[in-house]
């Protein structure tokens, strides 16, 4: 069954500026556990910030998907429902998935036909995963250093594609496989994206973290892009690291990172372990950008749907009021996104003082804070 979008009204402060960008429409996706918590908290600040932009019409439209939905309708993602997405400029998202132990739900079925299913279908090449350790945040490192760096995790392809099979399943013969797919037009891309980022960054430095010692024939082909790549962008500085070492420098050195590229698994488990040195699974952000212009990027915290504190309001709206602020950076709407960024930077800055606040306390912080 296809799932029914409930508009609202557009947001479309009275005498806006005209020679703003366009209107901005964003299909979202709360999903499942904290997902839709947090996601409320994300669209008060992003149409709070834009309202305080002067900038034009911004329309929203939600889309009941994820692990829930399914328990009521059997639809994971329809054709028709991602035919809809595909207008849409954006796509917020919160987080999908059930809890561990919901053997009502079939393992990885929401997380490969939904969640999945939208970065490969909308050609999702780079996830962009930023880690910044904000002023004032503490770091579980003793003395972490200045962190402000980004991952370009490849979004569509290695072990990611569903390449694999069992045979003999549940005998002691068993034999399971789980292909890495790696194309030259997929690394190549990936790879460019990295180096134009990292040439507007001041370091310009590229890091590629891959396991070449042993995944020989993917690590390779990663490699050599690396090098033809690099060979474009002169003041781009490069250099590698196997994957088991780059963890060891992440937590003892993190401040050495400018612009890490990396392929869809290695990504993955990177940018948890960013999250953690640099606050919280509960401050990482992330786009998932469709570089190719074909279809809308997909903007979400790093974290899943946290059954664990699920409606208790516990959960930290700050991943996904930064995900709403990359969304409107790459939409062009910098100063929107200006000041999402600083109104969370002051928030940060003030938690240290050890109050505690529900999930909407602090996206109305926030919100009130992006119109200064
Ligand atoms: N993008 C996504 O939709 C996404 C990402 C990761 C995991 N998942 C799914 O989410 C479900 C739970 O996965 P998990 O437990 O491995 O990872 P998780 O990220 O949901 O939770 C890990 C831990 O971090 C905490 N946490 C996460 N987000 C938080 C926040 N905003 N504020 C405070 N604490 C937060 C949780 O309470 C939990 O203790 C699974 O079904 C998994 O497949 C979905
Ligand atoms: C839920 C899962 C499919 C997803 C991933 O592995 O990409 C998640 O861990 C993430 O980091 O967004
Ligand atoms: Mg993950």
């Amino acid at each position: 069954m296809v799932s029914t979008p409930e508009t609202s009204a557009p947001v479309s402060p009275a005498g806006a500026a005209s020679a703003q960008p366009g209107p901005l429409s964003i299909a979202v996706i709360g999903g499942d556990g904290i997902g839709p918590e947090v996601t409320a908290e994300a669209l008060k600040v992003l149409l709070a910030a834009t309202e305080a932009a002067g900038d034009p019409e911004v329309t929203t439209t939600d889309f009941q998907l994820g692990a829930d939905h399914w328990l009521q309708t059997r639809e994971t993602l329809s054709e028709q429902t991602l035919e809809q997405l595909r207008g849409y400029d954006a796509i917020l998202f919160g987080a999908v998935g059930a809890a561990p132990n919901d053997t009502r739900i079939p393992s990885g079925l929401i997380e490969r036909e939904l969640l999945l299913k939208l970065r490969f279908s909308l050609d999702h090449a780079a996830n962009l995963r930023p880690a910044k350790l904000y002023p004032g945040v503490p770091s579980p490192l003793a003395d972490p250093g200045e962190i402000d760096f980004v991952v370009v995790r490849e979004g569509t392809e290695g072990p990611y594609v569903g390449n694999g099979g069992a045979l003999r399943t549940g005998t002691p013969q068993e034999i399971a496989t789980e292909v890495s797919v790696n194309t030259a037009h997929g690394v190549e891309r990936v790879v460019r994206h990295a180096f134009e980022r990292a040439q507007q960054r001041p370091r310009r430095h590229v890091t590629l973290v891959h396991k070449h010692n042993v995944l020989v024939h993917a690590g390779h082909l990663w490699r050599r892009t690396v090098e033809q790549v690099a060979a474009e962008f002169p003041e781009v500085t490069h250099d590698y690291l196997h994957v088991d070492a780059a963890t060891i420098f992440m937590t003892t050195d993190p401040a050495r990172f400018d612009v890490i590229v990396t392929d869809n698994l290695f990504g993955d488990i990177l940018t948890d372990l960013a999250a953690a040195v640099t606050g919280g699974i509960g401050l990482a952000a992330s786009g998932n950008l469709n570089i190719s212009g074909t279809g809308p990027s997909m903007f979400e915290p790093v974290h899943g749907s946290a059954p664990d504190i699920a409606g208790q309001q516990k959960a930290d709206p700050t991943a996904a009021i930064l995900s709403g602020a990359l969304l409107l950076e790459q939409a062009g709407r910098t100063e929107a996104a200006r000041r999402i960024e600083e109104a969370v930077h002051a928030d940060i800055a003030e938690r240290s003082n050890g109050s505690s606040r529900s999930t909407g306390q602090i996206g109305d912080a926030i919100a009130a804070s992006v119109t200064g």
